[in-house]
């Protein structure tokens, strides 16, 4: 799968990308992350992507045909059948799990990141087929939401992660918090770890990791609950844990 970012901090991508799994990915050649800074698509001298605001205002609003000429050359690079292009935005639809596993059928995604006040209200509506949000937060660009897009989606690619890394991927862990995690050494602090991690009872470690995975989301995120079926077996675990819990 094939990223390109538009980007006024090309090194900001290349070099946070370049790290643990999404750096693997681009070793591997499963993922391939180009950049594209509208500056060098500028004919001014002081390569001007940004200008006043109409109707004035405070900040800077980003140029539409340095955007536009970046943008452009992104798409001549890659003879891509399936292509989308999205604007990470406030405004955009929120980045969620089912997200990226929409993403991971595509061929090339196009993420364009603002930075200033925005861009050209125009290269919006001509250029971008999709907005998608971080969250509801003020932040100083979309290069981050980009990273969390590219983190996300290559995690999903086949062959990213190893056997053991993929974990979390798990059908009946997914759309649940996490259960908790141990290392050595055994007790630390006078804090021993949980003896079903030490039976080598591995049924038993497992259902006691979906226990803490549905009692934690019950307890921290019962919104999550909502929209997930759980088996009779989940139930019953869940009901388990409440009771354990008052004990
Ligand atoms: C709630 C709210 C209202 C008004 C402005 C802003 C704001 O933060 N404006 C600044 C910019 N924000 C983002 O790009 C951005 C922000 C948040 C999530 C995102 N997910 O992707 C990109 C995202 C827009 C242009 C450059 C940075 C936020």
């Amino acid at each position: 799968m094939r990223f390109d970012v538009i980007t006024i901090f090309p090194e900001m991508m290349l070099d946070s990308a370049m790290y643990g799994v999404t750096g693997r990915a681009i070793k591997q050649g499963i993922v391939n992350l180009s950049v594209w800074n509208p500056r060098n698509y500028t004919s001014d001298r002081h390569k001007t992507v940004d200008d006043r605001p109409y109707g004035g205002g405070p900040g800077m609003v980003m140029k539409y045909q340095p955007l536009k000429d970046a943008i452009d050359n992104a798409k001549d690079s890659a003879d891509a059948r399936c292509v989308k292009v999205v604007y990470l935005s406030p405004q955009g639809r929120p980045i969620t799990q089912q997200l990226l596993n929409e993403s991971v059928a595509l061929d090339q995604l196009i993420l364009v990141a603002g930075r200033y006040e925005g861009i050209d209200e125009r290269f919006i509506e001509d250029e971008c087929e999709e907005e998608w949000s971080l969250g509801d937060f003020v932040i100083s660009g979309g290069e981050l939401a980009a990273l969390v897009v590219i983190d996300g989606v290559s995690r999903l690619l086949p062959g990213v992660l190893g056997d053991d890394e993929s974990a979390q991927q798990d059908s009946h862990m997914y759309g649940l918090l996490d259960c908790p995690h141990y290392t050595r050494p055994e007790v630390i602090e006078g804090k021993k770890v949980p003896d079903v991690l030490l039976s080598g009872n591995h049924k038993g470690i497992e259902r006691w990791r979906l226990q803490q995975s549905l009692g934690r989301t019950w307890q921290k995120r019962p919104d999550l609950l909502l929209n997930k079926e759980l088996t009779t077996e989940q139930q019953a675990l869940l009901e388990e844990f409440k009771i354990e819990l008052k004990n």
